[in-house]
C-alpha cells in the first residue's frame, strides 16, 4: 500500500508540470496495471465510458488517469492537514510499542530488507484468512478491508464506529484507528474488550500486541470526566476521587475552578452523597481544595462512597473550551451527555415526528449512535450532501423534546430549516422563531425552537436594540439541544463564541464533508464532540438514496495563442487565461447542447464572475451571481425547475450550497476555488438529490473542464481527492467527438479567438478574482444590492494551505467592484426586471 501512496503523490505532482502530464499518455499501460486497486477503479469507470461512448462523443484516455488510484495514507502527505494529520501525534504516543511483539525467533527472509519497518511477515496468516476481511497494520493502526468479502457489510458497520474511514473506493477500503475514533467508539457504548475481540475475529492475522495496547491505552480513561450544565452553569464531574484530584492538581485546569460560595451551595444541592463542604480553603493548598470539593477526608468511608459519589467543581463559561482541550491532551476527554429524560428543570417541548414521516435506515443508524444509551451524546454526524441531514437533526430534536436552537450558515438555510421542521414534525408555528437580520423573533411559549445563523449569534459588534433583545433571550436560558449545521465551514473562533455564549446540554454537528485544508477540523472534536457516524456515499448511492453520478474531467488543450500568453503572464492573469481558453468554451457549449438534447437540466458553475457572464451571455443562458437580486434569482430558479425552455443555468459560487434543485441532472464546472475538496463535494451534492435518481439506469453527470498543461490541472487533482476517497472515479476525457462539427461552434475561427484573447488581456487583474465566499450570510436566495454595495473588500491574512485549498468560509475576496460592473442579463430576465435600464 505504501507503493500506491508514492505512485499517487508522484502522479499528482507530475501533473502540475505541463510537459510531464504528457507522459500519462505514453505510460498509461504500465501505470494502470501495476496496482490491482487501480484496475478495480477502472472497472467502475466503464459504466461512464460505455454510456458516453454509446452516445458517440467520448474518447477516453485508457486508464491513464493517475487520480484513479485511491489516496492511501493521505494522513502522511505533507499539507493534507485534515483530521487524520492532527491525530498523528496523539496516536504515536499510544503506538510507541509498534514492533514490540516481533517474536524473538523471527527470521527475516531475503526480501524483508526491502520493506524495512514495514515487513510484517512475522504476523502469521490464519488458515481461514481468505474468509476474513481485514488486515491491521501493527505500526500505525491502518486497516485494509476487502469490501468484496461476504462479511464486508458487517465489518464496515463496525469499522466506521471504531476507526476513521480514509478511503473507500470500490474494492479495497482503508480505515485508520486513532485515539479520537476510539473515544468516539467508547462514547457510543463499545467496550474495550469488545473492540479487540471483534477486530480479532475479522482479522486475517492475530491482532498485533501494539494495536491491543493502543486500544486499551486510548479507551481506558474515556467517559471518566463529564461536563454538565446545571442552572446555566458548567460543572466538571467525575465519580472517581483520584481523577478529580488529578484534575485539580493540573496546572491548567486547577486554577480555572471557581471557588465560590454559590458553587459550594450548588454542590450541596446536587451531590447525592456530599459531605460538609464548608471548610475554609486556601486556594494555594491543592489538598485542602480537593477535600473541599469532594467533601471531607474520612478515609474509612471513602471507597464505599466513591461508588456513588459524583465529585464536581464549577468552571466559568469562558473556561469551558480550555478545560475540554486540556482534558483531551491529558487523555481524559470530556464526555458530554445529556440525560434529557430525567431533566425536569427544563420545560418539555411538544414535538413529535408526524406519522407520515419515515426516516431512512442510515438516518436511523446515525441517530442510534447518538441516543444509544438513552441519553443524548454530543457529537458530529456525517452524511453525504442531499442525504437528509435536516431530518436527522429534526428527529433528534423530537427525541430530546426540549427547547432547540439551530444554527446554519445562511438566512436561506434558516428558512429551509424552519420549513422542514414544520413539514416533518408536529411543532406548531408559534413555537418556532427565526433570528436573522430580517426577522428577529422569539417564541412566547415556555419552550420552543429558534433557527438562526452563526454570524447572528457570534457577531458581537453593532447589534441593534432588537437583536440584542433576542440575544439576551438566547443567552439567558438553558437549551436542551443545539444543532450546528455545516460544521465544517464555520471557523473555530466563531464556534468558540457560539458554544460559549449559548448553554446547550446536547450538541449535534451536521456535515457532508468533514474536511478542511487548514488544521481546524480537530477543533471540532472538543468544541462539539466526537464523530458519531459517517455514512458511505457509494452505499447510499447503490441503495438509491442519492443519485449515481458519473464524474469526468475534460482536458481542454489551450489554443496556441492563449498558451503563449499564459506562459508570459502573472499568476492572476494566468487564471483568467485558462478559464477563458476558447477550447474550454467550446467544450462547455458542446456538453450543454449534448445534455440538453438528452433531456438533462444543467447547472454550469463558475467561481469567476467575468467568465460566468461571458459564457452565459454568449450562449444565451440565464445566470445568477452574488449581486443578482433576490426576485430575479427566484425567477431563474423557478424557470429552471418548471420551464422546458430553460434547461441550463449558470451559477457562481453562491450556488455551491443551500440550493435544492432536484431537477438538475448534470453539472459542468468551468472555474472553481483553487484546490478546495469541500467545494467539489458540495457542488457534486447539487445533483445527488436528483429527482430521477431511481429511474432505471439513471446517471447524473459531473464534468470538470480543465485547461490542459496549466495550473488548473494541479488544482483539479487536489479538488477531487475527497470524492475519490468516497469511491468516485473521475474519468479523463481527452477529446469530445463531434465537437468540431457542432453548428455555431463559438470561437471556431482564428480571428474570433484572437479577439477573445485581446479582450482577456485588456481585462485588469481584478477580473481574474473569484467571487466572495459562501460565508454566513452570502448564499443563494439572499443578497440585496444595497447590502452588498456597502461591503468593503477584505484582504485577509491567509496561509498557503488556505490559498491552495480554500480555508472554506474564509475565502478571500479580491474585488467587490467586479459584480457591480455587470449590467448584462439574460434577455428574459432583462425584460422582466430591467425594463428601465437605459442601454
Ligand atoms: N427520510 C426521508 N424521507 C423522504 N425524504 C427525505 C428523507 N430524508 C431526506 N429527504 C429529502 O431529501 C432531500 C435532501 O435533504 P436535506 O436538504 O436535508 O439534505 P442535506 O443532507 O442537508 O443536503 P446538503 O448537505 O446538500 O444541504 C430533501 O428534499 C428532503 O426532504
Amino acid at each position: 500500500m505504501t507503493d500506491v501512496t508514492t505512485a499517487n503523490s508522484d502522479g499528482a505532482t507530475a501533473r502540475s508540470f505541463p510537459k510531464m502530464s504528457e507522459s500519462f499518455f505514453s505510460d498509461d499501460e504500465s501505470s494502470a496495471t501495476d496496482d490491482s486497486v487501480v484496475e478495480n477503479d477502472i472497472e467502475t469507470d466503464d459504466t461512464f465510458v460505455n454510456e458516453a461512448e454509446n452516445d458517440g462523443f467520448v474518447s477516453t484516455h485508457n486508464g491513464a488517469n493517475p487520480k484513479k488510484k485511491p489516496r492511501m495514507s493521505r494522513s502522511k502527505k505533507k499539507g493534507g492537514s485534515d483530521a487524520m494529520n492532527m491525530l498523528d501525534q496523539k496516536d504515536q504516543r499510544f503506538l510507541r510499542h509498534a514492533n514490540a511483539d516481533i517474536p524473538a525467533d523471527f527470521e527475516p527472509d531475503t526480501v524483508s530488507g526491502m520493506f524495512r519497518t514495514h515487513d510484517f511477515s512475522y504476523l502469521k496468516l490464519r488458515p481461514d484468512h481468505a474468509s476474513r476481511p481485514i488486515w491491521i497494520s501493527p505500526s500505525d493502526g491502518r486497516i485494509i478491508l476487502e469490501s468484496f468479502s461476504p462479511l464486508a457489510e458487517q465489518a464496515q458497520d463496525f469499522l466506521v464506529t471504531i476507526a476513521e474511514p480514509i478511503s473507500r473506493p470500490s474494492h479495497i477500503h482503508e480505515y485508520k484507528i486513532t485515539a479520537y475514533s476510539l473515544y468516539a467508539a467508547v462514547s457510543v457504548g463499545l467496550e474495550t474488550d469488545d473492540i479487540i475481540s471483534v477486530l480479532d475475529r475479522l482479522s486475517k492475522v492475530p491482532v498485533a500486541q501494539s494495536i491491543i495496547d493502543f486500544i486499551k491505552g486510548a479507551t481506558v480513561s474515556y467517559g471518566k470526566v463529564k461536563l454538565v450544565i446545571k442552572h446555566n452553569r458548567y460543572f466538571v464531574e467525575t465519580t472517581q476521587a483520584e481523577i478529580l484530584q488529578m484534575l485539580l492538581k493540573d496546572t491548567i485546569i486547577g486554577p480555572l475552578r471557581i471557588d465560590s460560595e454559590q458553587q459550594q451551595l450548588a454542590q450541596m444541592q446536587e451531590q447525592q452523597n456530599s459531605k460538609d463542604p464548608s471548610k475554609k480553603v486556601n486556594p494555594n493548598d491543592v489538598e485542602a481544595m480537593f477535600s473541599a470539593v469532594i467533601g471531607g477526608d474520612n478515609e474509612g468511608d471513602e471507597d464505599e462512597d466513591d461508588l456513588d459519589a459524583v465529585h464536581s467543581f464549577e468552571i466559568a463559561n469562558a473556561s469551558v473550551e480550555i478545560v475540554k482541550k486540556r482534558c483531551q491532551e491529558i487523555d481524559y476527554p470530556v464526555l458530554e451527555e445529556y440525560d434529557f429524560r430525567n431533566d425536569h428543570r427544563n420545560p418539555d417541548l411538544d414535538i413529535d415526528l408526524k406519522p407520515s414521516t419515515q426516516i431512512r435506515p442510515y438516518q436511523e443508524k446515525s441517530l442510534s449512535k447518538m441516543f444509544g444509551n438513552g441519553r443524548a451524546r454530543s457529537g458530529i454526524i456525517v452524511l453525504p450532501c442531499g442525504a437528509g441531514k435536516t431530518l436527522v437533526g429534526i428527529t433528534a430534536a423530537c427525541t430530546i423534546k426540549k427547547s432547540v436552537i439551530v444554527l446554519c450558515t445562511s438566512s436561506v438555510s434558516v428558512m429551509q430549516w424552519r420549513q422542514q421542521f414544520l413539514q416533518w414534525c408536529t411543532l406548531q408555528p408559534e413555537n418556532c422563531a427565526v433570528f436573522t437580520s430580517d426577522n428577529k423573533e422569539m417564541f412566547q411559549t415556555e419552550s420552543g425552537l429558534v433557527v438562526s445563523t452563526y454570524s447572528m449569534v457570534a457577531n458581537t459588534r453593532n447589534r441593534s436594540h432588537d437583536s440584542q433583545k433576542v440575544m439576551d433571550f438566547l443567552t439567558g436560558r438553558e437549551w436542551g439541544f443545539i444543532i450546528l449545521d455545516e460544521v465544517h465551514v464555520v471557523p473555530a473562533a466563531m464556534f468558540r463564541r457560539v458554544v460559549s455564549t449559548i448553554a446547550a446540554h446536547a450538541k449535534l454537528g451536521l456535515t457532508a464533508t468533514l474536511v478542511r485544508e487548514d488544521d481546524k477540523i480537530s477543533d471540532l472534536n472538543f468544541l462539539i464532540g466526537p464523530k458519531l457516524y459517517e455514512a458511505n456515499w457509494m452505499e447510499l448511492s447503490q441503495k438509491g438514496h442519492i443519485a449515481n453520478v458519473q464524474c469526468a474531467e475534460v482536458w481542454c488543450p489551450m489554443t496556441a495563442e492563449f498558451y503563449q500568453e499564459y506562459l508570459r503572464e502573472s499568476a492572476r492573469k494566468r487564471m483568467l487565461l485558462y478559464i477563458m481558453n476558447p477550447t474550454k468554451f467550446q467544450a462547455a457549449q458542446f456538453l450543454i447542447e449534448y445534455h440538453e438534447r438528452r433531456g438533462d437540466k444543467i447547472i454550469v458553475f463558475s467561481d469567476n464572475v467575468y467568465a460566468l457572464q461571458e459564457y452565459a451571455l454568449k450562449l444565451g443562458k440565464p445566470f445568477i451571481y452574488g449581486s443578482t437580486p433576490q426576485q430575479e434569482r427566484m425567477n431563474i430558479l423557478q424557470n429552471f425547475q418548471y420551464n422546458d425552455q430553460i434547461n441550463t443555468i449558470f451559477l457562481s459560487k453562491v450556488g455551491d450550497t443551500s440550493i435544492d434543485l432536484p431537477e438538475a441532472t448534470c453539472l459542468i464546472q468551468i472555474s472553481s476555488h483553487y484546490g478546495s475538496r469541500r467545494q467539489e463535494a458540495q457542488r457534486l451534492g447539487r445533483i445527488l438529490r436528483a429527482k430521477r435518481r431511481n429511474d432505471e439506469g439513471f446517471n447524473a453527470f459531473f464534468y470538470s473542464l480543465v485547461s490542459k498543461d496549466t495550473q488548473e490541472m494541479y488544482y483539479s487533482t487536489k479538488r477531487q481527492a475527497f470524492l475519490v476517497d468516497q469511491g468516485y472515479a473521475f474519468k479523463v476525457i481527452t477529446h469530445l467527438h463531434g465537437m468540431e462539427n457542432l453548428p455555431n461552434l463559438a470561437y471556431a475561427s482564428a480571428r474570433e479567438r484572437r479577439e477573445l484573447l485581446q479582450e482577456v488581456l485588456l481585462k485588469n487583474e481584478e477580473a481574474a478574482g473569484l467571487e466572495v465566499g459562501d460565508d454566513a450570510d452570502n448564499s443563494i436566495g439572499r443578497g440585496s444590492r444595497v447590502k452588498r454595495a456597502k461591503s468593503k473588500a477584505v484582504r485577509g491574512e491567509g496561509s498557503l494551505a488556505g490559498l491552495a485549498g480554500g480555508e472554506d468560509m474564509a475565502y478571500m475576496e479580491y474585488s467587490t467592484n467586479k459584480n457591480k460592473e455587470l449590467k448584462e442579463h439574460h434577455p428574459i430576465f432583462r425584460k422582466l426586471y430591467y425594463k428601465n435600464i437605459k442601454k
